[in-house]
C-alpha cells in the first residue's frame, strides 16, 4: 500500500501534516496545519475526509491548540482547548467520530493536573493513541468479517473507506483487503460516488496499489450489476450509526441498500464502535451535512449545469436498519435487532 499516511504529527515543528486528498490520485501534495483553525478548515474543505480520519485529525487539532498557546497559565491552555473543540466539532456535522475523539481528549484533560508543558504532552499522547488504536480496530473489523464471508467474493463498495478514510488500513475497504490478504478470491465493483468521486479517485487508487482486481461503475449501475453478475456482498462504511442501527453514510448508500434488498444481496456496514451513537434512538436524529452547489453543478471546476441551476446536495443519507444484514465492528458482528447487539459491542461484558 501507499507509504503516505493520511495524517502525521511532525514533532520537530509540532505541526500536523495531512496528505491532501483533494488532488489524489494525480498529485501527491501535503498540507501543514499549524493551529486548530487550519485543522478545522482542512476537515471542512476535505483535505482530510472519512469519519475515522477526521476524528483523529480533530484530536491532533486540540494538540495544536495546546502547543500554540504560549501562556504559562494552565487555565488559559484549558480555555483555548475548549474553544478549539467547539470550532473543530462544527467543521463537519454528520460523522460522530469527530465529537467522539474531541470528547475523549477533553475527558482526559478534565482529570489531568500539571503545568502547561504536562498538559500539552498529555493531549498529544492521547491524539497519538487515538490514531494508533484506529489502525488496530480496522484490522479487527477485517478479521471479524472473514467469519461471515464466502471463499469467493464479488463485492460492491461505495465511497472511500480505505487507508485514506482512516489513519490506516480502512474499514469496509479493510474488509476487502483482509479477505484478499487471506487468500480469498476477491473482485470489487467500485461505485464512483458522485459528486466528489471518492470511489473513482481514491478507492480505485487504493485497490490498484493493493493489487485487488476491480472495475469502477457509475452509482446508477449498481442495480443492473446485481442483476447481471453474482454479487456476494455490498460493503460500506458509516459516519454515524443510531442505537436502532439506522446508518448515515455517503449519499447513495441508501439507494444501494434498496437495490441489495431487491436482489437478495447481503448488505454489510463496517463500523468502528466510535461511530455508534447510542445517544440517538434513530436515524431521524442524525444531522445531515449539505455541501456547496458547485460540487454538483461543476466537474473539476468546469460548469456542467445551466448557470443559476438550483441543487440539493446532501453529503450523506440514512439507510434504515431493516435494510442492513449485519454491522461489523472490532468487537464483533452485530445482527438485528441492533438495539440489543449494538449496545453489546459498545459496552462489551
Ligand atoms: C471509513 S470511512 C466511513 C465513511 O466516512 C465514508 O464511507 C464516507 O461516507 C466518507 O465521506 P466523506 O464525505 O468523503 O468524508
Amino acid at each position: 500500500m501507499s507509504s503516505y499516511r493520511t495524517l502525521q504529527w511532525d514533532d520537530r515543528t509540532n505541526t500536523l501534516v495531512l496528505l491532501d486528498q483533494r488532488f489524489l490520485p494525480h498529485r501527491i501534495q501535503f498540507v501543514t496545519c499549524g493551529d486548530e483553525q487550519q485543522t478545522a478548515e482542512a476537515i471542512r474543505n476535505m483535505t482530510i475526509r472519512g469519519a475515522p480520519a477526521i476524528g483523529a485529525a480533530a484530536a491532533f487539532g486540540l494538540a495544536l491548540a495546546a502547543f500554540r498557546c504560549t501562556s504559562s497559565n494552565p487555565q488559559e491552555i484549558r480555555e483555548r482547548i475548549e474553544n478549539a473543540a467547539r470550532q473543530l466539532a462544527s467543521a463537519r456535522p454528520t460523522a460522530v467520530n469527530l465529537q467522539w475523539a474531541l470528547t475523549r481528549v477533553l475527558n482526559k484533560l478534565a482529570t489531568a493536573e500539571g503545568n502547561p508543558e504536562d498538559l500539552r504532552k498529555l493531549i498529544l499522547e492521547e491524539a497519538i493513541q487515538i490514531a494508533e488504536e484506529d489502525v488496530q480496530i480496522n484490522k479487527k473489523i477485517g478479521l471479524n468479517a472473514l467469519q461471515i464471508l464466502p471463499e469467493e467474493i464479488n463485492f460492491i463498495h461505495h465511497c472511500n473507506t480505505g487507508a485514506l478514510a482512516t489513519v490506516d488500513y480502512g474499514t469496509a475497504l479493510g474488509i476487502i483487503r483482509t479477505a484478499h490478504e487471506h487468500g480469498r478470491k476477491v473482485f470489487v465493483f467500485v461505485d464512483e460516488t458522485r459528486p466528489r468521486l471518492q470511489g473513482a479517485k481514491l478507492t480505485a487508487w487504493e485497490l490498484q496499489q493493493l493489487g485487488i482486481p476491480f472495475k469502477v461503475i457509475v452509482d446508477g449501475a449498481s442495480g443492473f450489476v446485481m442483476k447481471r453478475f453474482r454479487i456476494d456482498a455490498v460493503v460500506v462504511g458509516c459516519d454515524r450509526v443510531a442505537a436502532n442501527g439506522d446508518t448515515a453514510n455517503k449519499i447513495g448508500t441508501y439507494n444501494l441498500a434498496l437495490a441489495a434488498k431487491a436482489h437478495g444481496v447481503p448488505f454489510y456496514v463496517a463500523c468502528p464502535t466510535s461511530t455508534i451513537d447510542l445517544r440517538i434512538t434513530s436515524g431521524d436524529q442524525i444531522p445531515i451535512e449539505e455541501r456547496e452547489a458547485e460540487e454538483i453543478t461543476h466537474l473539476e471546476g468546469t460548469p456542467i449545469c445551466p448557470q443559476g441551476t438550483a441543487v440539493f446536495n446532501p453529503a450523506f443519507d440514512v439507510t434504515p436498519a431493516e435494510l442492513i444484514t449485519a454491522i461489523i465492528t472490532e468487537n464483533g458482528v452485530c445482527y438485528p435487532p441492533f438495539i440489543h447487539s449494538l449496545s453489546g459491542v459498545v459496552h462489551p461484558a
